[in-house]
């Protein structure tokens, strides 16, 4: 990060938890300082009352004797905070890797931290399976805090973060809310029904390399490799229509809550055209960050 040697540096964020906004209070009272100063002027949607700058201050003893605040001489822009929603293969996994190949966030997938959780055989991954096996969802107790623990790393304080399959009911949104987590864009792929269930029964997972193919539109390369692919145990015919079933009960609840900063993306395009769409969003949501970081006096 920059910095501006003469002065003393205390950082805002936008992470809701009040430790962390201890500058404002340098702010004069008669001057009541919201993130709506900063907020984004195009897409005042999208940012309605999030601060978007981690920035700097000091208290500035002018001529006059009164105090006022310098902001703004080492500023970085916060980091992108993203989820991403959709059905059951639609794609969230494959453009959530393009993502953080450009944009660098940490990706968090609750069904990749459940299946975590059962590979290592803990109380909490036996538990989930058992929800998993039915294509319903896991309890809260369970996934909540699994996610709040990743979102909370230094990584992703860091760099930023891309929600992937969470919150996927009201009261995981609420939590998250509670718990300061306050997304900048809510990203929803949205496929036809039965394109999703054709993708997921021919969906096989290379263990070796991590990589995902499909039997038909994306096959594996070579004999060896055919040999080796696995499938997911909850990607079968069956268990994806119970899959399907428990998110079309759930989205709409989630989405009433992020209507205001949610992206509706095309998923049935390739998957170029499909992060095209994303990256133009992206982009101007990084750009509309970064634009703001003008000086600003108080
Ligand atoms: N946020 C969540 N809350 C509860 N259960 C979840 C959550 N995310 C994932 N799961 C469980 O893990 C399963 C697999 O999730 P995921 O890997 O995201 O695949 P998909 O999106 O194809 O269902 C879900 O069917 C559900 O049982």
């Amino acid at each position: 990060m920059a910095s501006c040697s003469s002065l003393s540096f205390t950082p805002i964020s936008s992470n809701s938890n009040p430790k962390n906004h201890s500058s404002s209070s340098l702010i004069p009272s008669h001057r009541p300082f919201t993130s709506s100063h900063l907020s984004f002027s195009k897409s005042s949607s999208l940012h309605s009352r999030q601060t978007l700058f981690r920035t700097h201050c000091r208290r500035v003893p002018p001529p006059n004797g009164a105090s006022f605040l310098v902001l703004g001489c080492a500023k970085k822009a916060e980091p992108l905070r993203i989820m991403i929603s959709g059905a059951p293969a639609s794609g969230k996994g494959t453009q959530c890797e393009l993502i953080t190949n450009k944009y660098g966030l940490v990706h968090i997938a609750a069904g990749d931290l459940l299946r975590a959780e059962i590979a290592a055989g803990s109380e909490n991954g036996k538990q989930a399976k058992e929800y998993m096996d039915k294509g319903k969802l896991v309890p809260d107790e369970i996934v909540v805090t699994m996610v709040k623990e990743r979102l909370n790393g230094p990584d992703s304080q860091e760099k930023g973060w891309l929600l992937d399959g969470y919150p996927r009911s009201s009261s995981q949104a609420i939590a998250l809310k509670e718990f300061g987590f306050q997304p900048d864009l809510f990203i929803l792929l949205e496929v036809p029904e039965e394109i999703l269930v054709e993708r997921v029964v021919g969906r096989r997972l290379d263990p070796v390399t991590g990589k995902i193919y499909h039997l038909k539109y994306s096959p594996p390369e070579t004999e060896e490799i055919a040999a080796r692919l696995t499938q997911r145990f909850d990607d079968t015919e069956e268990k994806v229509k119970l899959r399907l079933h428990t998110h079309h009960q759930n989205v709409e609840a989630v989405l009433s809550l992020y209507k205001d900063i949610t992206v509706k993306v095309n998923g049935s395009a390739s998957k170029q055209d499909v992060f095209a769409q994303i990256d133009d969003a992206l982009t101007q949501l990084r750009e509309q960050k970064q634009g703001k970081l003008g000086t600003v006096a108080a």
